[in-house]
């Protein structure tokens, strides 16, 4: 039997007072994939992102069809979608270390999700954050920690920690490095990799990064005007780019990121 894909996307349509944003998306992320999605300003990468993690932002709504391991996020409930976050689809974004709560524990913080999806009594939950704190090459000791004791890199970990936590099928992760410096970046980069391939989840990456695409995606979307105008493996994409967005990225990224020179 063929597995469900970790994410099935098909005519997803995402507008805001009547405006279309997004149109047409159709994509598959089968299990274990690594795509990423990229484009230029504007060119609707984030609502896709959240579109597929089922956590699109207020004023806005999604039509056609998105299966996470089997399960439809459009129209759902939102019981139906808490259901699914956590071990479905998780999401980390550029800015989800500033989502932590100031006041708890980076413990605490990390425990909630796994006692609410995975049912852990309390030892059971203080023990797995440890492991999950050691899997992103932070001290255990930091779950005593408070975020505002944390550098921007080490909070950025604890986001990914958090969001792998449940071994989700998907990891929508939108520009996960954006607001980190380049060595810490690299670095996150790394451990998400070695995460990504310990747990067998799948990603679904915005990056504006051709360097990190190449570094860390298998296959690429391009995205301009709220559609795909180019999807298929990185180094075909960004070898023989066919669409003059595509080109005009690559030709951006020759300029200023080494890696992906000719
Ligand atoms: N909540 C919203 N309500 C209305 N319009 C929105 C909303 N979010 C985004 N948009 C609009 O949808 C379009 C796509 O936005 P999106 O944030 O997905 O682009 P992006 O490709 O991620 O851009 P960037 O690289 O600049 O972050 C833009 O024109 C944006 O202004």
């Amino acid at each position: 039997m063929i597995p469900e894909p970790a994410a099935d996307v098909r005519d997803v349509r995402v507008a805001a007072a009547g405006t279309t944003l997004v149109d047409g998306l159709t994509l598959t992320v089968g299990v274990g994939e690594r795509w990423g999605v990229v484009g230029p300003s504007g060119a609707g990468k984030s609502l896709t992102a959240a579109a597929v993690a089922g956590l699109l932002p207020p004023g806005t709504a999604a039509t056609g069809s998105v299966r996470v391991g089997g399960t439809e996020l459009v129209g759902a409930s939102e019981s139906a979608l808490a259901s699914v976050r956590g071990r479905g689809v998780a999401l980390v974004a550029q800015d989800s270390a500033v989502a932590l709560h100031p006041l708890l524990t980076i413990g605490r913080q990390l425990a909630g999700p796994l006692r609410r999806h995975q049912g852990l009594d309390r030892a059971a939950a203080r023990a797995r954050v440890a492991e999950l704190l050691t899997e992103v090459d932070l001290p255990p000791e930091l779950a005593r920690a408070r975020p505002a004791q944390l550098s921007g890199g080490q909070r950025q970990r604890v986001a990914l920690a958090g969001a792998l936590a449940c071994r989700p099928r998907l990891l929508v992760a939108d520009e996960p490095t954006a607001a980190l410096d380049p060595p810490v970046a690299r670095a996150l980069l790394d451990r998400l990799d070695r995460s990504l391939t310990a747990t067998g989840t799948a990603l679904l990456m915005v990056t504006h990064d051709l360097g990190v695409l190449a570094a860390v995606c298998e296959h690429v979307v391009v995205l301009a005007g709220g559609r795909v105008v180019e999807s298929g493996p990185v180094p075909e994409v960004l070898a023989a780019p066919e669409h003059e967005v595509t080109r005009a990225l690559v030709d951006a990224a020759r300029l200023s990121v080494p890696e992906v020179r000719a």
